[in-house]
């Protein structure tokens, strides 16, 4: 009504938002220029920045300059500078920027990524302004695709804890993540990645169409450790597949490790339920952001077009699971061994050892295999060890399974609407939102 009324207005906020005890004062902000349709920078200065100086939070912003800037930064600079990190991108970004965290605390803590090793946690929360094509994380940890609900989960110190992944190969560390594709996911990807030059969306359109036109299944062996059957639940395997427990080891563990050797369409292994608009559901709906698990989705080898009747179903409300070869499981580490024309991607193949008598056994790298790892494309050679961390990073949301259990009479649920969601936040925080 007046400038005073807006002014009393102001007070009352900024003394609620004082009220928030694990709210942020100093942010080290990456920003990636070229992310999606090259608006990031625009997004953060026009819709995000003005929130975080009306909360008064301290910003250091890095325009990233190339793939990589922003883990450099991260392995430098002084941390205790900040009390969060915040990455304004998609979802290349936010596990670049998740990978720089985890890696700088693992130097910190003279942690050695060289071989199987027990990380210590980030030092910092990490914030996602989702800016990229799909946003995956930013979907899964906010409920909704949207820079002002993100900015204001910040801003009020909303922090979740989430799982994450670790790919190593060869014994060494390659990266942390949340979700991994190899065969149609890796594939398309690797495709869309050799015609950088179309734009982003006609890109994914036509990677999708053409390696669905050349659909093939990788030949390869699939090693997994259920989640304790307690807590999850493994399936026995169809399509004729064979399943061997790698049994003879002594351990309770190593007898609970189930092997799958075949062909297969599709492997998916995510820590988080990777919710985007092609699956409102989630790509792996059974893992939640928290629970110390992987979802496993093995798509045996079917024809081409059961295999898009399963992809079809991701965006329906019908099972996109219900079909004879695909399975799922609850796992906490999955070993995946690629295998061409029949040697192992680690061994050398016949032809090159009967060609050269004297060679060792070292890795073959004649052949490499395309994965998609949160959205990028690694062209890896031989076996790769996933293992689950649980918890191992805080990100700026909320858990959505808690907010849907209490919705707000009448309104929608909070993953349709920011506004509401914020109520609902505001409400949980007694701050009278409905009189607001
Ligand atoms: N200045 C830059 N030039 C080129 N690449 C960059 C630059 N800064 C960051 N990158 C890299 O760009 C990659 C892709 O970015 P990002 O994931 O943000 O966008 P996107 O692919 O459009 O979104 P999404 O992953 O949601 O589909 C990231 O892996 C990041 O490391």
């Amino acid at each position: 009504m007046s400038a005073d009324h807006c002014q009393v207005w102001f007070q009352h906020l900024k003394e609620i938002l004082n009220g928030y005890q694990n709210r942020p004062k100093s942010l080290k902000v990456f920003v990636n220029p070229t992310s999606h349709r090259k608006e990031a920078c625009q997004l953060y200065r026009d819709d995000v920045a003005p929130l975080f100086k009306l909360a008064d939070i301290k910003v250091d912003v890095t325009v990233t300059e190339r793939k990589g800037h922003a883990i450099s930064v991260l392995k430098e600079c002084k941390l205790d500078e900040y009390d969060s990190v915040v990455v304004v991108g998609g979802d290349g970004s936010v596990a670049e920027v998740a990978h720089g965290l985890l890696l700088r605390a693992q130097m910190d803590a003279g942690r050695h990524t060289d071989s199987i090793f027990t990380p210590v946690r980030a030092a910092l929360p990490l914030g996602v302004i989702p800016a990229g094509s799909t946003d995956i994380v930013a979907y899964s940890v906010h409920g909704i695709r949207h820079p002002v609900t993100a900015a204001m989960h910040i801003i009020m110190g909303h922090r979740q804890a989430v799982d994450v992944c670790s790919f190593s190969s060869q014994g060494q560390l390659l990266r942390f993540g949340f979700s991994a594709m190899f065969g149609f996911g890796g594939r398309a990807l690797a495709l869309a990645e050799k015609h950088r030059w179309m734009p982003p969306s006609q890109r994914r359109e036509f990677a999708l169409i053409k390696t669905l036109a050349n659909l093939k299944p990788e030949d390869c062996e699939l090693s997994f450790l259920p989640v304790k059957q307690a807590q999850g639940t493994t399936q026995e395997p169809k399509c004729g597949e064979t399943v061997r427990d790698v049994g003879g080891r002594a351990s309770e563990e190593d007898e609970a490790w189930q092997t799958v050797q075949g062909l297969f369409l599709n492997v998916s292994i995510m820590a988080i339920p990777c919710i985007c608009s092609m699956a409102p559901r989630g790509l792996a709906p059974n893992t939640r952001l928290d629970n110390g698990s992987m979802g496993l989705i093995s798509v045996g080898n079917a024809s081409k077009s059961e295999f898009i009747k399963h992809l079809k179903r991701y965006s329906s409300q019908s099972n996109q699971f219900g079909f004879t070869f695909v399975e799922t499981h609850s796992v906490q580490v999955v070993k995946l061994r690629p295998r061409f024309r029949g040697s192992w991607a680690d061994e050398p193949s016949e032809e090159k050892r009967e060609s050269d008598s004297r060679i060792t056994p070292t890795i073959s790298s004649e052949r490499t295999y395309p994965w998609n790892i949160d959205g990028d494309l690694l062209e890896l050679p031989s076996e790769i060890f996933i293992r689950v961390h649980p918890q191992l990073i805080t990100l700026f949301g909320v858990n959505m399974e808690e907010t849907e259990e209490s919705p707000i009479k009448g309104t929608a649920p909070p993953a349709v609407h920011n506004g509401i969601q914020l109520r609902h936040c505001l409400a949980r925080h007694g701050c009278g939102a409905r009189s607001i």
